[in-house]
């Protein structure tokens, strides 16, 4: 019997104008919970699809390496989706650095990360989907699959659930500690059973930070586990090589890899271009926006504090900023609707 990922795979491979009714193989589905994969039985080529079922068929039914920037709030996605990238990653470091102003360091819970990660999915909803970051899942089963159901009502088209422990740290730091596989299994066997429950074409993806405490072989078993449980893609924390990376994609194929690219991290640099010769299906880029904001917003209050000017480039107005923010939409909303505001523009 086809594994539930496979199952999956397979669903979201069916031409999209067939219906198709699929049950999951998963234990938890006996007759009266037998798993109806909506999203993908009518829609036509010209229908809106959530960012789950988007994100589903960009994996399944293309061989696209998806690169997702990492964004933290509204402006760093906006750029991002004024660039046109195919996906966006939300950061979990990234939205406790600017929500919060604290580390990695398992500080953000679900309310915070959820909230963040419903408005960067529905700034554009039609748009490139967003994966998010579910860190440990926030508890147990029990929060695992309320984040989960939380981030499918938010938007969020598929997000990474880790095997660290609850008070985790970023995972580009040392001193790691991971939980025992069938903690793990378990956090992994709720989700799952959430985005079921939900009807969701959700992306669980498992990942796995037991490389330092338990070196590679560990990750492998862990990530088969969790693919077996019900994970649609995995990811392996921190790889050491390029050599370990590549390796990873071979032992695991043909179930799908993400790479989180963190440059200065635990992992040598790797580019796009190297990752899809290796045959990742996601990159992320964790701290793609939130560096060069810390650069720029410090060089910038430097020259304020020793030359008494912002220094802001002449292109770049108060109404530049403001159309990078949908400025032109929302006049546009107004306008459509009869509204006298703008008539004079702005
Ligand atoms: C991917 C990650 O979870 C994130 O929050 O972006 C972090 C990135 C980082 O802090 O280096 C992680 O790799 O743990």
């Amino acid at each position: 019997m086809a594994k539930s990922w496979e199952a999956t795979a397979i669903a979201a491979s069916v031409p999209r104008r067939n219906p198709v009714v699929l049950e999951t193989t998963h234990p938890e589905a006996n007759s009266s919970t037998k798993w109806l994969r909506l999203n993908n039985s009518s829609a036509t080529t010209d229908e809106p699809s959530s960012g789950a079922t988007k994100l589903r068929r960009m994996l399944f039914e293309t061989n696209e390496l998806i690169v997702c920037p990492g964004v933290y709030d509204g402006l760093s996605a906006r750029t991002a989706l004024e660039l046109g990238f195919s996906g966006l990653y939300m950061t979990g470091a990234g939205t406790t650095a600017s929500r919060l102003g604290q580390p990695d360091l398992a500080i953000a819970q679900l309310h915070e990360m959820r909230e963040n990660a419903e408005m960067i999915a529905n700034l554009d909803p039609f748009g490139p989907p967003l994966i998010a970051d579910m860190d440990t899942g926030y508890g147990g089963p029990i929060m695992a699959a309320r984040t989960v159901e939380q981030y499918i009502r938010a938007g969020v088209a598929g997000a990474h659930l880790e095997d660290q422990v609850l008070q985790k740290r970023c995972g580009h730091l040392s001193g790691k500690k991971v939980v025992s596989q069938e903690e793990y299994n378990a956090r992994i066997r709720a989700a799952h059973a959430a985005r079921v429950r939900m009807r969701s074409d959700f992306v669980l993806i498992a990942r796995t930070d037991a490389l330092q405490q338990y070196g590679y072989d560990e990750c492998i078993a862990r990530m088969k586990m969790a693919r077996d449980e019900g994970a649609d893609v995995g990811l392996i924390e921190g790889f050491t090589s390029k050599e370990q990376a590549a390796q990873a994609v071979k032992d695991l194929a043909p179930w799908p890899l993400l790479l989180n690219a963190v440059e200065n991290g635990k992992s040598p640099t790797i580019t796009v271009d190297e990752a899809r010769a290796m045959g990742f299906r996601i990159m992320i880029f964790s701290f793609a926006t939130l560096a060069p904001a810390y650069l720029a917003i410090k060089e910038t209050l430097m020259r304020l504090k020793t030359q008494g000017v912002v220094g802001t480039p002449k292109n770049v107005t108060p109404v530049t900023l403001f159309e990078v923010c949908g400025l032109k939409h929302s006049m546009a909303v107004d306008m459509n609707a009869g509204g006298a505001s703008f008539k004079e523009g702005v």
